[in-house]
């Protein structure tokens, strides 16, 4: 408990610090919650002065004046409970604006690293937090303090009157409480299952195509509906709970506004108390109390954000801030790797195991091996999507953390294995969805990547609007995108992994040009591949296998040296196939 206490210390002090900037606009609301409470005595003080003085001395000038001045009253009160909701309505949006772009960051980097359920939901946490502050609930929230005063000034008309609203409001606090413990569980439970639905559902429409060709409708059906029912059973129970306490509480103070009109008409027969003040009474009360039955009827909310502050503190305690680098010059195509282990996100067991080897300007490197061998995770981490456990990269001397994320982006060109585009034109997914896409680099990189002519021939050319889910391109066609898209903003790096999978002769051909022509330019390419063109224009080889480097060296000397491993685990297979 109180290592997760630390562990969240530096997230909560960040979320805090965000929410203390708009400090000045929180005493504007209180100093107006004031006011608006104040001024909510207009009503219980009106009735008073309606039945003890105006009924008592039936002056139609009093009443009269009366009215206006409640008239008066009330619009003042109005117009600062209106302000009151539009402060709070900015401070809420302030407070997401101001840490939009940290949680994005922090979910980006959190699911590169070791993705769980706080990258999952990051952005929407912060967006339940916002509504609470932004909700009606919170202008409960700074009500309540004012209940007690409240129900002071029922006791000064009566101590009976008195007694009776503070057992009554503390049995609708007791309420609250138990409403808090009894209900926080089920509701998180059942946003669980919420979100895992949603999930799904969203990985069943991307996938759709796969989804209708294998004949997997119903199946992919069945387990959506198999989540969704457990997540409707959930909020069903949820709902169920917060309705018995939303509706026992409303029952509850009716009932005690009526017990107060009794116990204070009992009181008038008596002579103890005037008629006024039994009306004033029993209106101050349902006053006192609205706030804490806002504040249970609405009691989801409250908790959806309080999870939702509690996961940003552990994702941003996960996730520290990135401290401002020093900009570095362009660097030389110089790469550096010693003794480098890694591990995919969320694995303790490595994928790549004391890796060694370095890259010129200049030379390309293929990097061979079999399925497995740990070429995309090299691919990875040389783009600086996983980092190293152990050992280091060197681009030009620099370790790659000492780049700011989006220079190395620029630096080292990257055409992953499976190349998924973004909703947007051609242009901008070649541009890396830039603000203001470079037009002449953006085609002088299609050139390279052998695109242009093929994205000519689409119905608007460049920009022709491509989704996520449905590119409308062959594999082909993405790939030679993905491949522009590397090659676009001058990187001085290019790491392809498996460029050619999917590409024709020519597609080849355009790679291997691609290749020659950034050797040329003393820039240098780093090619994972198992098919023995993509290898063409390599200079050296990096053969891998089972995350080890098993040769790394010129091409031909590694290739004959394969060879000769073949030839010789043939004739061993060989003999013993004789004997
Ligand atoms: N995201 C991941 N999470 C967990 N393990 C992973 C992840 N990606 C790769 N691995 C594991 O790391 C090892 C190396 O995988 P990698 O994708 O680097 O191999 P590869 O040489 O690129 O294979 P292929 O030629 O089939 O693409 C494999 O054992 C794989 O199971």
């Amino acid at each position: 408990m109180t290592n997760q206490s630390q562990d969240v210390r530096r997230g909560r002090a960040e979320l805090r610090a965000a929410r203390r900037e708009s400090r000045g606009l929180y005493w504007f609301v209180g100093l107006f919650s004031f006011f608006v409470n104040l001024l909510m005595l207009t009503g219980p003080l009106y009735m008073l002065q309606v039945y003890d003085r105006v009924l008592g001395s039936r002056s139609v000038e009093t009443l009269i004046a009366l009215s206006v001045l409640v008239l008066f009253l009330f619009s003042m009160m109005g117009l600062l409970d209106y302000a009151r909701g539009r402060i709070m309505g900015r401070v809420a949006a302030r407070f997401q604006a101001r840490l939009d772009r940290r949680v994005f960051d922090a979910v980006i980097r959190k699911s590169a690293i070791a993705p769980d359920a706080n990258s999952a939901t990051g952005l929407r946490d912060l967006e339940s937090v916002q509504r609470l502050m932004s909700s009606p609930v919170l202008m409960s929230l700074f009500d309540i303090p004012w209940t007690p005063f409240f129900l002071a000034g029922i006791w000064i008309f009566h101590p009976w009157l008195g007694t009776l609203a503070i057992v009554g409001g503390a049995v609708l606090i007791l309420i609250t409480v138990l409403n808090q413990r009894m209900t926080s569980e089920p509701l998180q439970e059942a946003n669980r299952s919420v979100v895992q639905a949603e999930q799904m559902a969203e990985q069943i429409r991307t996938e759709s195509e796969m989804v209708q060709a294998m004949g997997m409708r119903d199946a992919a059906f069945g387990r959506w509906q198999e989540m969704r029912s457990k997540a409707l059973r959930g909020q069903i129970a949820a709902s169920d709970l917060g309705g018995t306490f939303t509706t026992s509480t409303r029952a509850f103070r009716l009932f005690l506004q009526s017990a107060m009109l009794g116990v204070g008409a009992f009181l008038v027969l008596r002579g103890e108390l005037t008629p006024g003040a039994m009306i004033a009474g029993s209106i101050l009360m349902g006053r006192a109390l609205a706030p804490v039955e806002q504040a249970i009827t609405q009691w989801p909310m409250v908790q959806r954000a309080k999870r939702g502050w509690e996961s940003l503190e552990e994702l941003l305690s996960a996730v520290p801030p990135e401290a401002p680098k020093t900009p570095l010059p362009r660097p030389a195509a110089r790469l550096d790797v010693q003794r480098m282990t890694v591990a995919p996100p969320g694995e303790t067991q490595p994928s790549l195991r004391g890796i060694s080897f370095s890259v010129q300007p200049g030379q390309a490197v293929g990097v061979i091996g079999p399925s497995g061998a740990g070429k995309s995770s090299l691919a990875r981490a040389l783009t600086g999507v996983w980092r190293p456990a152990g050992g280091s990269i060197r681009l030009d001397g620099a370790a790659l953390d000492q780049y700011e994320p989006a220079m190395l982006g620029r630096h080292v060109g990257y055409l992953p294995q499976r190349v998924q585009l973004f909703d947007g034109t051609i242009t901008e997914n070649i541009a890396r969805l830039a603000d203001e896409p470079d037009a002449a680099q953006v085609v002088a990189a299609a050139k390279m990547a052998d695109a242009h002519e093929m994205i000519l021939k689409l119905p608007q050319g460049y920009d022709t609007r491509v989704t996520a889910a449905s590119a409308r391109l062959s594999g082909g066609q993405m790939q030679r995108i993905g491949l522009a898209r590397a090659m676009y903003g001058d990187p001085v790096i290019l790491v392809l992994d498996e460029p050619n999978s999917n590409l024709d002769n020519e597609g080849n051909a355009a790679v291997n040009a691609a290749i020659k022509r950034f050797k040329a330019q003393e820039r240098s390419v780093l090619v994972m591949a198992h098919r023995p063109a993509a290898i063409q224009e390599c200079d050296q080889i990096l053969m891998l296998d089972g995350g080890l480097v098993r040769a790394f060296g010129p091409k031909d000397e590694v290739l004959k040296q394969v060879v000769q491993n073949h030839e010789q685990i043939a004739k061993a297979r060989g003999g013993g196939g004789v004997q």
